[in-house]
């Protein structure tokens, strides 16, 4: 048994159904997330990841099952495939806006919205606007700003589906070597099978939609991941045996 398999439970949905107007959504589903723990969530489009991640940063209710947080509402940070960024105020500021909504005044804010853009690689971009961000960047501003507030919980749906190839290993990396600073639990939703082995210690697979579990899969290693983890065989067979799984959640309601 893993550490983290001992620890507390961050975060839980526990037999959760989500039905909108048009129909299921989602479940019955249960996830797990102990604290300190990376799982990655992956599923066949529509099948309700991102419904799952929004019962769990409290943005949605759901029709029947429960919900258990163990962070509050200000120790759980949200991080989207589009960065979200006010285009009027400077990265620094951005990063910001978290601390001042919770009452920090705004010389310190700015000065720890500083210290998180150093730490995501972006020293010296304090006074830049988002027009002049490359994707990668921005994506780095949102994850300070996610950061900044040191959460407990960090839910990151599909962060980097819009970024390049080699940006988005980079941005894998830096978001391990983050989370080893800080050690939130993570729950991370991708499309990407080899993305979710490399990210998590555990990866969850969902089947078509409404999701329910179709299997997870323990992913052994270090995390941070050291160097050549992708070329290794065990990361290989995670891998296939994350894409059979989704194989198979697709043809049971196929
Ligand atoms: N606010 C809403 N009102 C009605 N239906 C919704 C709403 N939000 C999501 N849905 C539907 O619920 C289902 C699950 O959506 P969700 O976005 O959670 O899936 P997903 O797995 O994250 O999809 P994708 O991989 O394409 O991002 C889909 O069929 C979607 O159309």
């Amino acid at each position: 048994m893993s550490d983290t398999q001992r620890a507390p439970t961050a975060a839980a949905l526990s037999a959760v159904e989500v039905a909108y107007p048009r129909g299921p959504a989602l479940g019955p589903f249960d996830l797990s997330l102990a604290a300190g723990e990376i799982v990655a969530l992956v599923g066949p489009s529509g099948c309700g990841k991102s419904t799952a991640l929004r019962l769990l940063a409290g943005l949605e209710q759901p029709t029947r099952g429960t919900v258990q947080r163990d962070a509050g509402k200000g120790e759980t940070s949200l991080v989207f495939q589009a960065p979200t960024l006010a285009p009027w105020l400077d990265a620094a500021a951005n990063v910001a806006l978290p601390l001042e909504l919770a009452g920090v005044s705004r010389g310190e804010a700015r000065d720890r919205a500083v210290a998180a853009l150093d730490r995501v690689g972006l020293k010296g971009s304090a006074a830049t606007r988002p027009a002049q961000l490359s994707g990668g960047m921005a994506m780095r501003v949102s994850l300070a700003r996610a950061l900044v507030t040191r959460p407990r919980l960090l839910l990151l749906d599909e962060p980097f589906a819009a970024l390049d190839e080699i940006t988005r290993r980079t941005l894998a990396d830096d978001v391990l070597d983050l989370w080893s600073e800080l050690r939130p639990a993570i729950l991370f939703v991708t499309h990407n099978v080899e993305e979710a082995v490399y990210m998590a210690s555990r990866v969850v697979v969902m089947t078509a939609g409404p999701g329910r579990l179709a299997g997870e899969v323990a992913i052994d290693g270090p995390l941070p991941r050291p160097a050549g983890f992708r070329v290794a065989e065990g990361f290989r067979q995670a891998a296939e045996t994350v894409s059979g799984l989704l194989a198979r959640g697709m043809e049971k309601t196929a």
